[in-house]
Order: structure tokens, then C-alpha cells, then sequence
């Protein structure tokens, strides 16, 4: 891909998968069902990514977009109308389910962000936003590799000794939103496969089709809750942030 030219017109839709099982989080409910202050690790991803009004819409894929025990899409403080939809059985179907009903919807852009990603600033995601409609290679936000890295020799238990360093120089972490043009990253899925195990995020599928998004930067504190002590930073900053407010 060379071209680097703006789309015109915008229309750029939020997709949220939100309907995995979080088993490395251990948990008793899917994370993005855990609560702080009231409120639950979805809503605040919900609310983060409304944030910017160049978003106009939010779809959420859920495990059950019928079930009762989902807070009701009216009930959000938002401007933007929030809508759910049926998820699949690995992040990427998710993806892919919520992509194609932003296209029906009339999506120019898709701006896809972890439900499990509650403390998204504002001004990270202005910039993905800015990037990731300003070139037809997309835009993911990401942070620099920070600790110096070395390669195990067995890939399983702790106790492995290290085969090599491996120089952290030009390695970054990828975070979402990953912001494309919907129907490019649509193509991208569907070619790569939404069960490949090769398609970790949204960047994965547009580098299969050759293109070469642009890496912005992100934020240390939009970690997604992956593990219990994920769970314990995210609560204190919101916690903080709303005490602050
Ligand atoms: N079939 C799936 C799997 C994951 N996700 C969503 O993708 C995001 C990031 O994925 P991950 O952290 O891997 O979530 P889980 O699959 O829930 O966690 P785990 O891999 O530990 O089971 C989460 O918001 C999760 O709800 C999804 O929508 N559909
Ligand atoms: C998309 C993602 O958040 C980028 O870091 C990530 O790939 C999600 O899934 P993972 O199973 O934690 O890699």
C-alpha cells in the first residue's frame, strides 16, 4: 500500500467485543462485568470511547445481547446510541460481527476498543482518531517495550533459562482503539481467517492486506484487565478519576 490519502467523508463507528469469559482473570463474572464505583468495566469503556464526538454510534458484541442481566443500552450516559449484538467464539469473530453491522450502518471508519480497557484517556484516543482517519493504513495506539527482553529457552514454566537477550529497539506494546476504514479491516478478517491464531488485533488483518498502519502513542494506564492485578491498577484510577471529577 502507498496511498496515504485521507477519506473525505467520516462516519466512524465504535465496535466493543465484550464477550469473552476472561479465564485468565479468574473471576466469577466475565471482567467487563466487574464493577467500581458502581459502574462496570464496560461502561467506562463505553463512556471512554464517546469521549470524541467524531464517534456517532457504539456496538457492543456480547455473549447474549438479550439477556437481562445486561444493563439496559438506554440506561448509558452518552450521547451517542449504543446497540448490542451477538459475539462469536474468539475475540476476532467478535470483531468481525461488529464490523459488519457498522458497514450495514453506513460506517466510513471503525474505531475497535476492548471492553476490558476501562481507563482509555481522552487525548490518546483524539490521536488515534486523528491518525487512524488521516491515512488508508489505519492507526493503532501502542507504547515502546520499556523492559530490556530476553527469549526463554522452553516456552512453558518460570523457572526457564534465558537462550538470549533480544533487543527492544523498534518493539512496541499494541493497545486499542485500532481505528480503519471499516470495510478494508472487514476484507482483512475474513481473508486472515477469524479463528487464526495469528490474528491477536485488528492491525494483524490489515497487514495481511499489505498495509502498514501507523503505531500512536498510548497510554501505560490503558493496560487491559488481563490478570487479578490488572483489575487491582485499573480500580484505583477510577476510583481516583471519579473522586477527582
Ligand atoms: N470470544 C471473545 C473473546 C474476547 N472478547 C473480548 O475481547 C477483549 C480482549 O480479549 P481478552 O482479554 O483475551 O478477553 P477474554 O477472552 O475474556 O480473556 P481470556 O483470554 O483470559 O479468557 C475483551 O473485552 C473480551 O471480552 C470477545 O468479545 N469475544
Ligand atoms: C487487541 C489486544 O488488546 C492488543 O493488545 C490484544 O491482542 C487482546 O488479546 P490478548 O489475548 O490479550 O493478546
Amino acid at each position: 500500500m502507498t496511498s496515504t490519502e485521507p477519506t473525505e467523508h467520516c462516519n466512524v463507528k465504535a465496535v466493543i467485543p465484550a464477550a469473552g469469559h476472561g479465564s485468565r482473570m479468574q473471576s466469577d463474572i466475565p471482567k467487563q462485568f466487574l464493577t467500581v464505583g458502581g459502574k462496570t468495566l464496560l461502561q467506562y469503556s463505553i463512556e471512554a470511547v464517546c469521549a470524541d464526538p467524531r464517534v456517532t454510534e457504539v456496538i457492543v458484541a456480547v455473549s447474549d445481547p438479550d439477556s437481562s442481566d445486561l444493563p439496559n443500552a438506554s440506561e448509558f450516559h452518552v450521547a451517542q446510541p449504543v446497540t448490542y449484538i451477538s459475539g462469536g467464539d474468539t475475540r476476532a469473530e467478535s470483531v468481525c460481527r461488529g464490523v459488519e453491522y457498522a458497514v450495514a450502518q453506513g460506517a466510513t471508519h471503525t474505531l475497535v476498543h476492548d471492553a476490558a480497557r476501562p481507563c482509555l484517556p481522552k487525548e490518546a484516543l483524539v490521536r488515534v482518531i486523528d491518525s487512524g482517519t488521516a491515512s488508508q493504513h489505519g492507526a493503532i495506539l501502542a507504547i515502546p517495550v520499556r523492559d530490556s527482553l530476553k527469549r526463554a529457552m522452553t516456552s512453558s514454566g518460570m523457572a526457564a533459562h534465558i537462550e538470549e537477550s533480544v533487543d527492544r529497539e523498534h518493539l512496541w506494546q499494541a493497545q486499542t482503539p485500532q481505528v480503519f476504514q471499516a470495510q478494508a479491516l472487514l476484507n482483512g478478517i475474513k481473508h486472515m481467517g477469524a479463528h487464526n491464531p495469528q490474528l491477536t488485533d485488528e492491525a494483524s488483518a490489515m497487514q495481511w492486506l499489505g498495509y502498514q498502519p501507523v503505531l500512536v502513542e498510548g497510554a501505560f494506564k490503558n493496560v487491559k484487565v488481563t490478570h487479578p492485578e490488572d483489575f487491582e491498577c485499573v480500580a484505583s484510577w477510577l476510583l481516583a478519576s471519579t473522586t477527582t471529577e
